[in-house]
């Protein structure tokens, strides 16, 4: 392949890079940074190419012993638990900036909360011990010791340049100024860190994009590492990731797939392989797909924004529903029910937030742009639209019930998280619906969220809203540890997450799936030796059933922490009242009988019902069915 014309010294080079065009500019230029679709690339692209592993022709083997992944946020940290967890005789270390990040990392303070991920890591991280458990008919299976081979590190060059394999999974978000503001990708952390590898990598270095990237990205990462190290022999690689937040662990064990693009040359080939082979360690290969670079890139944002769609498309018809007096529910489930269509994501409420659906879905919007297609752009467009009217639609319909003014009320809004399970606020729903609401200046704002630490929330509201905006500097905004204290006299109950604990109802079926039960006893096992799979499955049976996290004796010791450790102190209040709050749904009898009257719950996200509701003299609100605001003039 003849090397891509370099742009140093043209005027390309001049642009700030952090705010150049990140998609096809409308000249159809094509790339990141920007050069046009070469002729050689049209095989790439015109070509298609998907492939199960299982059906392409074995390649040399590519010897990988250590990988480094850049980034420890939400998707380096659990992935590579994973990776290490199911590959002992691999060093995985994740690396990050952010030396604050990965001191938690490296203690037993994670930085994040993702269920089922601390067992994983403790493995992984701290290697365990020789254990023995019965297998059946108490047959004895005995489990050597593991050496750690999960690490955390702040010399990002140093293991970038020990790597066979480097994984960037850096935060990749909506560029807030320049060229393409609120639409294109910010590519200044992936330009940065595609610098770092190009400096430090070593020959023959396999360079995986995990982040969601704009579609041929993998052309500036190629370009990037030739101009800095000519002579390097490299490959590129696309493997994007699908894990959803809260459940990330089992999205990563249990994949629906995985995807590798790579180039179509006995090199890219040979990499896609290696990166399988790592996958093929806990993934059946039949789930490996390969296809060409661009379109793993694309696929990562179609299906972002195909399933942001089918979340609008719904909350669509729930505006129907409450003028026909159609249930929303009933309408998910009839039509869900259709195999065609599937029941998952037909869940209305408030619409989408997290950190990826909006900032996916506005790159997709600004690559069609790019290439001309506005009808493409405006169709996609209107998936972000319907999101917001649903929210603004709801706000509207609280202050209409509250008689057209929040004056004097005290308001209650449970969940802040951008959804169930997870601590992650990122684009949450209910903060945009809380903005809305203090415009009409309720008196309090109260806020509970089970997962969400309320310093944490404290500090966002104060950094979205402004200093004055909490009760501490005569704002209105309270923030509170325990729910019944959130709702105590309050004029109305807003919920904004799909939370167990907030239910009185049983989980939905048409949200992600959730996987709650107690996990089967997988004894007998498949082989001999039971997979890592099958014995964490194990561990985490007998642990929900004898109620110890350590039911096979395997983890080794922690870290320790220094003595006085801040994080323990407060890590043992969480746990005291998390317990409480994971386990304990709300009483709604003993929260009914302590609200204002008119009582008012407007549910967000479909968990009450209510007939119960009725019963504890509660009027709710709910996205879907006709309410008590239909009632009114
Ligand atoms: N959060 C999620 O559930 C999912 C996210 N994604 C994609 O994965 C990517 C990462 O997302 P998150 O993990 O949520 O982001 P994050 O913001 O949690 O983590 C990114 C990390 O990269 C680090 N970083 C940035 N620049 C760096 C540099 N130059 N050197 C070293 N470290 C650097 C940051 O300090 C941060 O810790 C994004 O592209 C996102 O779209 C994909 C699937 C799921
Ligand atoms: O690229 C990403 O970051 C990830 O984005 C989403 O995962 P995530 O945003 O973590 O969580 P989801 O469970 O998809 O929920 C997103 C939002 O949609 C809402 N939602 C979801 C499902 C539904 O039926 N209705 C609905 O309103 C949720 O409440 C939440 O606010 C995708 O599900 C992942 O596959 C993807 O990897």
């Amino acid at each position: 392949m003849p090397p891509p014309p370099s742009t140093v010294g043209s005027d390309d080079s001049l642009i700030d890079p952090s705010t150049a065009a990140t998609t096809p500019a409308p000249s159809l230029t094509f790339s990141p940074v920007l050069h046009p679709t070469k002729l050689h690339d049209l095989d790439n692209l015109t070509t298609p190419r998907i492939a199960s592993l299982e059906r392409t022709r074995p390649a040399p083997a590519f010897k990988v012993k250590n990988i480094c992944c850049v980034g420890a946020g939400y998707v380096g940290g659990p992935t590579a638990a994973v990776m290490a967890f199911q590959n002992p005789h691999l060093n995985i270390t994740v690396v990050d900036r952010d030396a604050q990040r990965i001191a938690a990392w490296q203690s037993k303070h994670l930085p994040l909360y993702e269920p089922g991920l601390y067992p994983i890591l403790r493995v992984a991280r701290d290697g365990s011990k020789a254990c023995t458990f019965c297998a059946e008919h108490r047959e004895e299976i005995a489990l050597s010791a593991r050496l750690p081979n999960l690490f955390f590190s702040t010399e990002v060059s140093r293991c970038i340049s020990e790597a066979d394999i480097v994984l960037i999974a850096i935060n990749t978000p909506t560029k807030a100024r320049g060229v393409g503001a609120g639409r294109a990708t910010d590519m200044t952390a992936m330009e940065a860190v595609t610098r770092e590898i190009a400096l430090h990598a070593k020959d023959g270095a396999i360079l995986v994009e995990k982040s969601t990237v704009p579609c041929r990205t993998a052309d500036l990462v190629s370009e990037t590492v030739r101009i800095h190290r000519p002579h390097l022999n490299f490959e590129v690689l696309s493997n994007p990731e699908f894990l959803a937040a809260g459940t990330a662990i089992t999205n990563l064990l249990e994949p629906d797939r995985v995807i590798i693009g790579s180039s179509d040359t006995p090199n890219g080939l040979r990499a896609a392989n290696a990166l399988a082979d790592v996958y093929a360690a806990w993934v059946p290969r039949s789930k490996i797909v390969t296809t060409n670079l661009w379109s793993s890139e694309l696929s990562k944002l179609v299906a972002n924004s195909m399933l942001a769609q089918r979340i609008s498309s719904i909350n669509s018809i729930s505006a129907i529903c409450e003028k026909v007096g159609a249930d929303i529910d009933d309408v998910s489930k009839s039509v869900g029910l259709d195999e065609r269509i599937g029941r998952k994501y037909l869940k209305a409420g408030i619409g989408f937030g997290g950190s990826c659906f909006k900032k996916d879905i506005l790159s997709l919007v600004y690559l069609a742009q790019s290439l001309g297609l506005e009808e493409v752009a405006d169709y996609w467009t209107q998936v972000l639209d319907i999101n917001d009217w649903q929210r603004i639609r709801f706000a509207k319909r609280i202050i209409k019930c509250l008689n057209g003014t929040l004056s004097m009320k005290k308001l209650t809004v449970l969940g802040y998280a951008f959804k169930e399970d997870t601590s992650d606020t990122r684009e949450s729903p209910a903060l945009e619906t809380i903005k809305q609401l203090l415009e009409d200046g309720p008196s309090e704002i109260a806020v509970y969220d089970p997962f969400c630490d309320p310093a944490f929330i404290r500090d966002e509201l104060r950094r979205f809203l402004g200093p004055d905006a909490l009760k501490e500097s005569g704002g209105p905004i309270e923030v509170y540890a325990d729910a019944y204290q959130a709702c105590a006299n309050s004029h109305a109950i807003i919920i904004t997450t799909d939370c167990d604990k907030f239910r009185n109802t049983p989980s939905s079926s048409t949200t992600a799936s959730k996987h709650k039960a107690i996990p089967e006893d997988p004894r007998p096992f498949t082989h001999i030796s039971p997979t890592e799979t099958e014995i964490l499955r194990l561990q985490t049976h007998l642990s929900s059933t004898l109620g110890s996290s350590n039911s096979l004796d395997r983890f080794a010791d922690e870290p320790a922490c220094e003595a006085g450790c801040e994080a323990c102190v407060a890590d043992l209040k969480k746990v005291e009242i998390q317990g409480r709050r994971q386990t304990e749904t709300l009483d709604w009898n003993r929260v009914a009988y302590h609200l204002q009257k008119p009582k008012w719950v407007f549910d967000g996200r479909g968990v009450l019902s209510v007939k119960e509701m009725a019963a504890l003299g509660v009027r709710v609100e709910g996205i879907g069915r006709v309410g008590w605001s239909g009632m009114l003039p």
